[in-house]
């Protein structure tokens, strides 16, 4: 079956001052190859450091990338030079969701604006696709008149979530998107975000520290080491039988 989302020798290289006059380059990732299929979930885990948010970045079109393909239902989204096409295919949410919402507008108007801005939609069909974005996250029509800050924490993951979802993307990155929320809420986001999984085949790449949610949500692990992979493969043999030397010590953290 051919896969949602291809990503093949995927590089990006930093050049930082070395010297008064000088640079050099330093690679933040190196050769990262990996395939998800439609309504799959491939978890990410590394040690601090190890490249996961800039792989984030990259996959997202928030940062570019100096070598390899990425490669989306057979649309090639990143040549090794530059990017093609737009971003809604593939949405970020990161960890800490104010620092993301403009807290000068509604809800409505941060979502109008993604709608505006990427869309051919009429304002009678944006306000309807606002609503139906709302109902899916688990908010009320209402709140589409309130600011950021009328939000608690776990709200306004869901904003963000209906802001990633409004263009219908097919894959989702979820930087420590769950890491700041408390376990219950955790919990219900979890559950939102897998039934959302089972009724629309979205993908998610899961970036996170909790071993635990890696367990519940991903089919397939990748392990970061310094920009590399060490090790990729099923969830289950990944966790029953761990290769690496990294693995094996996140894996007993
Ligand atoms: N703009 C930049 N300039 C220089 N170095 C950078 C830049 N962005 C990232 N790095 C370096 O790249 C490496 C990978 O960073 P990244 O944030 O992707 O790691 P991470 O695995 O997400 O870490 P954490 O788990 O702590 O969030 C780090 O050593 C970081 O210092």
């Amino acid at each position: 079956m051919q896969p949602l989302l291809k990503v093949q020798g995927l590089g990006k290289q930093l050049a930082v001052r070395a010297g008064l006059l000088s640079h050099k380059k330093v690679s933040l990732l190196k050769d990262i190859s990996f395939c998800i299929g439609r309504g799959e979930t491939l978890a990410v885990i590394g040690e601090t450091g190890a490249g996961k948010s800039t792989l984030a970045k990259v996959l997202a079109g928030a940062d570019e990338a100096s070598s390899g393909q990425i490669i989306l239902e057979s649309d090639l989204v990143h040549d090794g030079t530059s990017r093609h096409g737009d971003c809604r295919h593939i949405r970020l949410i990161f960890q800490d969701p104010t620092t993301s919402l403009n807290p000068a507008l509604t809800i409505g108007e941060i979502l109008d604006d993604c709608l505006r801005l990427n869309t051919e939609l009429s304002s009678e069909q944006r306000l309807e696709k606002i609503k139906q974005t709302l109902a899916k996250v688990g908010l009320l029509v209402e709140h589409r008149l309130y600011y950021p800050h009328m939000f608690s924490g776990g709200q306004l993951q869901r904003v963000a979530l209906a802001r990633a979802l409004i263009l219908d993307p097919k894959v989702l990155v979820l930087d420590e998107a769950l890491s700041s929320l408390d376990p219950s809420v955790r919990a219900q986001t979890v559950n939102l975000l897998l039934e959302l999984q089972r009724e629309t085949g979205l993908s998610y790449v899961l970036i996170t520290h909790h071993l635990s949610l890696v367990k519940h949500m991903s089919d397939q692990v990748l392990v970061l080491d310094h920009g590399e992979v060490v090790e990729y493969g099923k969830t289950g043999e990944i966790f029953g039988n761990p290769q690496s030397k990294t693995c094996q010590r996140l894996l007993t953290c």
